[in-house]
């Protein structure tokens, strides 16, 4: 179901997604869809616990064989392009952070720059540089010495979102970027994310996107131009202010939401669940 207006839509798309059916075992998560992310846009990606978040993400990501349609980046089926391609067109911050052993903040962002190296040598000056100037980006500059596995949860997801940063994709796709994140670091993150899909220093128009799957439904108000929103069985996209309708989110969520307008916001407050 497609709710608003589309803005962009004279924009060639950096991601569609055709017919695309996603499953886990015998579970159909998402069948039929048709979705297109253009330059410009930050999409939040929200609906309940187990309802196919992540699964889709990955799936979009190319880490996951979609049980059918297909997935096109810059118009190119996802599966055709090669894995160094692949890595400079879209990058997934993961939900977790698993470290095998130990490293150096500076040198886990470093190897962000893995798209762009070729043989020895590669962990050049200029990559330091860029990863300090991402860590600083995402308030963690003052830890590039310390040894990741000694992060706290939030610390080590802020990390690896300054890996994204200088992996520097087209598209940027993340796995609940705020969920570790204390109330300061939520906006630092979500704000992040608005002005990477915004861009103008260096392209006009932009060209790049975010997608990001969300719980926080207040942040994604505030912070993204649109939402895909999955239900049972039922998916809605379109402006965020079309699809977070308190009629749509309580046929998503199974709870009924209060809506309280402060100025030029809407906080959506769910009060009581729906049998
Ligand atoms: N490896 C797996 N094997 C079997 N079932 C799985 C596997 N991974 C996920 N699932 C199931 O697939 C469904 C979708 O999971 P997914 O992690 O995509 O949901 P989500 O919307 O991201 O959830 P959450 O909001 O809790 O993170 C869930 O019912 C989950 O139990």
């Amino acid at each position: 179901m497609a709710a608003g207006q589309e803005p962009f839509m004279n924009v060639a798309p950096l991601l569609s997604a055709e017919q695309l059916s996603v499953s886990v075992g015998h579970k159909t998560l998402c069948s039929g869809l048709d979705w297109q992310v253009a330059p410009g846009q930050f999409w939040c990606v929200l609906g309940r616990n187990g309802i196919g978040k992540t699964t889709l993400l990955h799936t979009l990501a190319g880490l996951r064989r979609p049980a059918g349609g297909r997935v096109l980046i810059e118009g190119r089926d996802i599966q055709t392009i090669s894995a160094q391609q692949l890595a400079r067109l879209r990058g997934l911050l993961a939900q977790q952070q698993a470290d095998a052993f130990s490293s150096s903040v500076l040198a886990a962002v470093v190897a962000g720059r893995h798209p762009y190296q070729f043989g020895f040598g590669w962990d050049m000056e200029d990559d330091r540089a860029l990863a300090l100037q991402a860590l600083e980006q995402v308030r963690m500059a003052a830890f590039s010495a310390h040894d990741v596995m000694r992060l706290s949860g939030g610390e080590r997801q802020r990390v690896g979102l300054a890996t994204l940063l200088v992996q520097d994709p087209l598209l940027f796709m993340l796995d609940e970027p705020t969920a570790h994140q204390d109330a300061a670091a939520q906006i630092v993150v979500m704000a992040l994310l608005q002005k990477i899909a915004n861009e103008i220093a260096d392209a006009l128009p932009p060209q790049k996107a975010v997608i990001a799957a969300c719980h926080d439904i207040n942040l994604v108000a505030r912070y993204a131009s649109h939402v895909l929103l999955l239900g049972d069985g039922q998916v809605w996209q379109g402006t965020a202010g079309s699809v977070l309708q308190p009629e749509i989110l309580q046929a998503a969520f199974g709870c009924s939401f209060e809506v309280v307008e402060n100025g030029a916001r809407r906080l959506f407050m769910p009060v009581a669940s729906v049998s």
